[in-house]
């Protein structure tokens, strides 16, 4: 691979192909930290692919939503025409794995939304933005993750959700402070916080095996 960890590659910029047979992962692209992402599934040995129209969905074998600011992904989502077919996708089973406003972006409801704000759902579940508090209140805590071998990740929480509520189908894959910060339903998964920005691939490598295995 080409692509060095820690080595963002610059949006629009597909990343190294990965070995042969490696899955292709859009990471979508329309706000927030997607050269991150894209580093991080290429040391995960994923192929990485920006996604910012309705048609670049077609090529992916999974999608990452990063994190940055919900309200404006959900608005963005809706200009790109991102909206209809990303609920679509989601439906269909495409595996998507979400980090905080991603997270919040794959809720089937939102606890105290702003007006207008929508999301793509396809998790069972109700979010609470900014429950760990405002861009002061940011911190990184260790984080035993489900799924995850090797001890725990370091969790970067900015401006943090955190998941109020899991209907049955959803998996708990990590709590903080008795609070839930990571969950599965089939395909999809969500963290409140960022590994994008630990250089630890571990979260991304579970999510690449899920689009592998596509369980
Ligand atoms: N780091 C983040 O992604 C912050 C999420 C932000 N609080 C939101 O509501 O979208």
């Amino acid at each position: 691979m080409s692509s060095t960890p820690g080595t963002p590659t610059a949006p629009g910029t597909p990343t190294a192909p990965g070995t042969p047979g490696s899955p292709v992962i859009g990471v979508l692209a329309l706000q927030g930290d997607v050269r991150e992402h894209m580093a991080a599934l290429a040391a995960a040995d994923a192929a990485a692919v920006p996604v910012r129209r309705a048609a670049d969905l077609a090529a992916v074998d999974g999608l990452v939503i990063p994190g940055g600011e919900s309200t404006t992904i959900s608005k963005l989502a809706v200009q790109f025409g991102l909206m209809e077919p990303l609920r679509a996708a989601v439906r269909d089973g495409l595996p998507v794995y979400g980090t905080c406003a991603g997270l919040i972006m794959l809720a089937d409801k939102i606890l105290d939304p702003r007006s207008g704000q929508e999301t793509f759902g396809g998790i069972d579940m109700i979010v609470r933005r900014n429950a760990f508090g405002r861009q002061n209140e940011s911190f990184e805590a260790l984080v035993d993750v489900t799924g995850v071998p090797g001890g725990p990740v370091e969790g970067v929480f900015i401006r943090a959700p955190w998941v109020e509520s899991v209907g049955a189908g959803v998996e708990v894959l990590a709590e903080h402070r008795g609070h839930i910060v990571a969950v599965r339903q089939g395909r999809v998964m969500a963290t409140s916080f960022h590994p994008e920005l630990t250089g630890d691939h571990r979260v991304h490598e579970l999510f690449v095996h899920t689009v592998r295995t596509g369980s």
